[in-house]
């Protein structure tokens, strides 16, 4: 039985990957290994944050208690935290439960035991404008599955490029989902369309953060 460090636990309906519009119990965890330019959630990462301690039973009683089916784990960085292959197979346990990992890219996803549909990565790749690229864990392509997520989060026309190369190198386009999201408010939303248009990027979903759109890009607990 492992402890967890918990930044946040709350409901709300999933802003983001392919769930979005629907309810989510979340666990945000503590702590991230990277530091991306544009993170939203860089509180949960701020060594003056003190997360609380949850043990495996701890989430899973809680999730039961909320109601809600769908359980997206994110962070900080959810797969830095130790124990998670034992949080993730007790979690799976449930079949009422459907299990999604939002992750940064960097961390491994091999060791993942995934007989079933019930848990899906989206792992980003982190583009250029993040400053965290080399810290891309690429062998993680060989992992995903037809429901996983790549997803890659855009501050300028100059990361959707490299978006393309990337799909292109290395053969994404129909392995898995693809998403783009842009840096909340930093890119023209129908320059983004004219990218997709002008690229002909039939196989990639164009996502915006639903959650920010109803309360606000700075509200927390949502
Ligand atoms: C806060 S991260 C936590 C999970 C994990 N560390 C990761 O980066 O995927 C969850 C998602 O929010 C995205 N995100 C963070 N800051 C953002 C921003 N300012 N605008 C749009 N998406 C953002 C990340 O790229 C990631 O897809
Ligand atoms: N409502 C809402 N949906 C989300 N989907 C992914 C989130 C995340 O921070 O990973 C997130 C979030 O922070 N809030
Ligand atoms: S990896 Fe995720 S949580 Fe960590 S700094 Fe980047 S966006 Fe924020
Ligand atoms: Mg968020």
């Amino acid at each position: 039985m492992a402890d967890y460090n918990v930044a946040e636990t709350f409901v709300s309906i999933n802003g983001e990957g392919i769930y979005a519009g629907q309810l989510a119990v979340f666990i945000r965890f503590y702590g991230c290994n990277l530091s991306c330019s544009y993170c939203d959630t860089a509180w949960a990462k701020d060594a003056l944050v003190r997360g609380k301690t949850m043990s495996e039973l701890d989430i899973y009683e809680y999730i039961k208690e909320t109601g809600i089916k769908n359980v997206t784990l994110t962070g900080g960085e959810p797969l830095i935290q130790p124990g998670m292959g034992d949080l993730l197979s007790l979690l799976l346990l449930d079949e009422e439960l459907r299990v999604e990992v939002e992750t940064n890219g960097s961390a491994e996803l091999s060791t993942y035991q995934r007989e079933t549909n019930a848990l899906t990565f989206t792992m980003d790749y982190k583009l250029p404008g993040s400053g965290m690229e080399a810290a891309m864990r690429l062998s993680n392509f060989d992992y995903l599955k037809q429901k996983d997520t790549v997803k890659f989060v855009a501050g300028s026309i100059t990361d959707l490029r490299r978006a393309v190369e990337v799909i292109d190198r290395y053969q994404l386009s129909g392995r898995c989902h693809l998403y783009f999201s842009t840096v909340f408010g930093r890119l023209s939303l129908p320059d983004v369309v004219e990218f997709m248009k002008q690229n002909q990027l039939n196989d990639v979903t164009l996502q915006l953060q639903m959650h920010k759109i109803i309360w606000g890009s700075d509200a927390v607990g949502v």
